[in-house]
């Protein structure tokens, strides 16, 4: 505003302004260009100077009378302070201006066109030409989509039609005209969407599936959308990573933009103005599974015109902007603790959800379970109470729809879903049964539609074994990481505490290498996943993760996952192992194994393969013979690495541990080193053995510290003889490539029948 009205005063309030700043530039846009013509000086007044249609909002504003716009200006400060205005001699420069553009390509008008805002390069009050959006729409695609596009040839600038537009249609026509566009994106033309139209799914939809390269449904999309679509309850069963989240995320989505379509009033202003009842609210176990829920959907909806608001309710952040966001929600994606706290804490807020007209429960048999229950519970209770009006007709139905998804399910709950008869679960015992009947699903029998009813397993999924003392663990992983170098490796403990301490390990080996578990702070778990999402592609990076990572997560290009602890259920081993080998990709399952759980860890993997039929025993699983005594020469890194990492977590928790110590002695009134707190306290762990290291560990000097780093230092710098003639291992990393070449594929043993150089 303040360099509207300067130029209002420069020309004495009443005449019309012209400046070089007052111009709506194009030439500043150009200056190289520009700089390639030979201009002509001309005088002020004989520029070729057109006026500008101002925005309604500048007609009151005071004593501003209007503005004149000029193209192909140069503004040149001359000697002695004067200025001159240099235009570009057209018929002696016409050549060298056509050899300029071809010369200019990236620079080229079309450029110049999407570069400028709409309230610039259009004059408001006038519609555009259909060109002027779509050279927008394009350089837009080019800008959003890595794929460079065939440019087209450089087209005239059409002429300015008449027509009264306000700027408010203005932006319609400009997002109208790009979803048009965007439909009809030539990177996306040959994109066949045949087979998502089936579905019938909207135009909108089918555009952002081809933004996002989804060409096809996949199995449990394809079987699933129609029927929710046309109303119906929905139990999906589909192996890991086969697309269930847009499954039940696109449905609801269209039904979004069939309500948005339907509400006649401006939407955004709408929204300021009533209480919102979200559309669909999404269930989900685990705080990093819903914020990919939440990025997911978002994804979908990026490329629509007008999309609905999505929000993550979780802990770990803030319940204050939870709360802000929940009201303005369509779509809610959320954990049940936190969900829980923040419905409950407002009348309002939880009334509004008996509106709902989606519930979507993911990762179903894991959060209607485990720890979750409690939660999940009292929110569909609470559903339930506040849902059906008194005197409705349909008093018995839920207004609701409900969808339950999950890789795995309950084996006798699957019989009860999919055989005939009523839907009537009777067993109060079980939890999961007894909570699928809480769910008051709105039909007798909901759509039970298991995808993959013969193996839960993702079809490009590798399983093997290595046999190892329990132990050794820490040198067989070592040796499992440096045999699949430069890759994402996902590893699963069973315990927070082996999380914790493997990665600072790893790390001392020089593999790079995160944690990942519910005692980190919110932020910090985000940031490992992050981290470890974002190293590039052909270099190593392990996750070292408990089971909060083993359900739903959708990391891209994980290759590897590590069982370092063998899974406490068939199903967190099929979801562990579904971590890899995603979205029709191949991948690797590794479980290291102590001699004494092999038996019932090929029981447990048989479970999960059961329905598929083999004539050789124990087929899915392969023991990897990994060579033993290669695997002790790592030994001694090992055990530096190892050493290094707990002495700094026992430092760690000594201080915290002190702190304990000190406030329960003087709880018990006893001194502080005494014998009696020893004996009350519970903080020397089992057995006296760790007790003992952990006291060592702490007396340990930074001096100390320093001298085994070197060492270890040391020995990462030498070589490892691998038994084959100048192949080794260096560094703590390796060339595999190299190794198995020189080896024959003998390298830390043969790995008989899986492709380990495939990865
Ligand atoms: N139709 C499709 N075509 C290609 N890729 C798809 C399609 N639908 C989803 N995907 C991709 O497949 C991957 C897995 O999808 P998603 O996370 O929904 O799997 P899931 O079945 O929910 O897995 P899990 O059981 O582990 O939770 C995602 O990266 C997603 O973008």
């Amino acid at each position: 505003m303040n360099g509207v009205k300067k130029r209002k005063l420069a020309t004495g309030g009443g005449g019309t302004s012209r400046s070089a700043s007052a111009k709506r530039t194009k030439t500043s846009s150009a200056p190289n260009k520009s700089k390639k013509r030979a201009k002509r000086s001309i005088g002020i007044d004989s520029l070729s100077w057109s006026k500008a249609v101002l925005p309604d909002m500048f007609d009151d504003a005071e004593g501003f009378f209007g503005l004149e716009e000029v193209e192909g200006v140069e503004v040149v400060r001359g000697d002695g302070n004067t200025i001159e205005f240099r235009t570009a001699d057209d018929e002696a420069n016409g050549a060298n201006e056509a050899n300029d553009a071809e010369a200019n390509d990236a620079e080229s008008d079309e450029f110049e066109g999407f570069d400028d805002e709409l309230s610039t390069s259009v004059e408001p009050g006038v519609a555009q030409s259909p060109e002027a959006p779509k050279a927008k729409a394009k350089a837009k695609a080019a800008k959003d989509d890595p794929i460079p596009t065939p440019k087209e040839p450089k087209k005239e600038p059409k002429k300015k039609q008449n027509k009264k537009q306000t700027p408010k249609e203005d932006s319609k026509l400009e997002t109208n005209v790009f979803a048009a566009l965007d439909t009809v994106d030539e990177s996306q033309d040959d994109i066949d969407l045949s087979e998502w139209v089936k579905l019938d799914v909207s135009a909108g939809i089918l555009s952002s599936l081809a933004k996002l390269k989804f060409s096809t449904p996949t199995a449990i999309q394809a079987a699933t959308i129609p029927h929710i679509l046309a109303g119906h309850d929905v139990i999906g069963k589909a192996s890991t990573g086969s697309g269930k989240t847009l499954a039940f995320g696109i449905p609801i989505v269209e039904k979004w933009l069939e309500l948005a379509g339907e509400d006649s009033t401006d939407s955004t202003d709408n929204a300021e103005t009533r209480t919102k009842t979200p559309l669909a609210l999404i269930l989900s176990p685990t705080r990093e599974l819903a914020h990919q829920l939440t990025e997911h959907i978002k994804n979908l909806c990026n490329g629509l015109e007008n999309s609905p608001f999505i929000c993550s309710i979780t802990g770990g952040l803030s319940v204050q902007k939870q709360q802000r966001q929940l009201a303005k929600a369509d779509i809610v994606i959320g954990t049940p603790g936190r969900l829980w706290e923040v419905l409950s804490s407002s009348a309002e807020t939880m009334n509004s959800f008996k509106g709902i007209g989606y519930l979507v429960v993911d990762e179903a048999d894991r959060l209607l379970t485990e720890g979750h229950f409690k939660e999940a519970q009292e929110i569909l209770s609470a559903l339930d109470r506040v849902e059906v009006d008194e005197g409705e007709e349909d008093a018995d139905l839920s207004p609701r729809q409900t969808l339950v998804f999950s890789a795995t399910f309950h084996k006798g709950l699957q019989q009860k879903l999919a055989g005939k008869g009523k839907f009537n679960l009777m067993s109060q015992d079980d939890s999961m049964e007894y909570l699928l009947k809480k769910l008051n699903f709105r039909e007798e029998e909901p759509k039970f539609i298991d995808v993959n009813p013969v193996s839960q397993m993702a079809e490009g999924l590798k399983e093997g074994l290595v046999e190892c003392g329990a132990m050794e663990k820490d040198l067989y992983l070592y040796a499992l990481l440096l045999l699949y170098p430069n890759v994402r490796t996902l590893v699963f403990t069973n315990s927070i505490s082996t999380a914790r301490r493997i990665s600072p390990m790893l790390q001392n080996l020089n593999l790079t290498s995160y944690p990942l578990h519910s005692q980190m702070a919110q932020k910090a778990r985000l940031r490992s996943i992050e981290r470890f999402t974002s190293t590039s592609a052909g270099q190593s990076s392990v996750l070292i993760a408990t089971d909060v990572a083993a359900r739903g997560l959708d990391i891209p290009n994980v290759d590897l996952v590590v069982h370092y602890h063998v899974p406490r259920d068939a199903a967190s081993y099929v979801h562990r192992s579904g971590r890899t080998a995603r979205a029709a990709k191949t991948g690797l399952s590794i479980l290291l194994s102590a001699p004494e759980e092999v038996i019932p860890t090929r029981r447990l993997i048989a479970k999960v393969h059961s329905r598929r039929k083999t004539s050789r025993k124990n087929f899915f699983v392969q023991t990897l013979d990994i060579d033993r005594k290669l695997v002790g020469r790592l030994k001694p890194r090992v055990t530096l690495a190892k050493k290094i990492a707990d002495t700094g977590l026992a430092k760690e928790k000594g201080g915290k541990e002190d702190e304990w110590m000190r406030n329960a002695a003087e709880e018990l009134g006893v001194d502080y080193d005494s014998e009696e707190l020893e004996q009350a306290g519970s903080w020397g762990g089992r057995g006296g053995g760790r007790k003992r290291m952990q006291q060592e560990a702490r007396a340990m000097t930074k001096g100390e510290m320093g001298a085994l780093r070197a060492e270890l230092r040391d020995l990462l710098s030498r070589r490892v003889n691998t038994g084959v003639s100048e192949k080794y291992i260096a560094n703590g990393l390796v060339d595999i490539d190299e190794l198995l070449k020189g080896a024959n594929g003998d390298f830390l043993g043969r790995v008989n029948g899986l492709d380990i150089s495939g990865l």
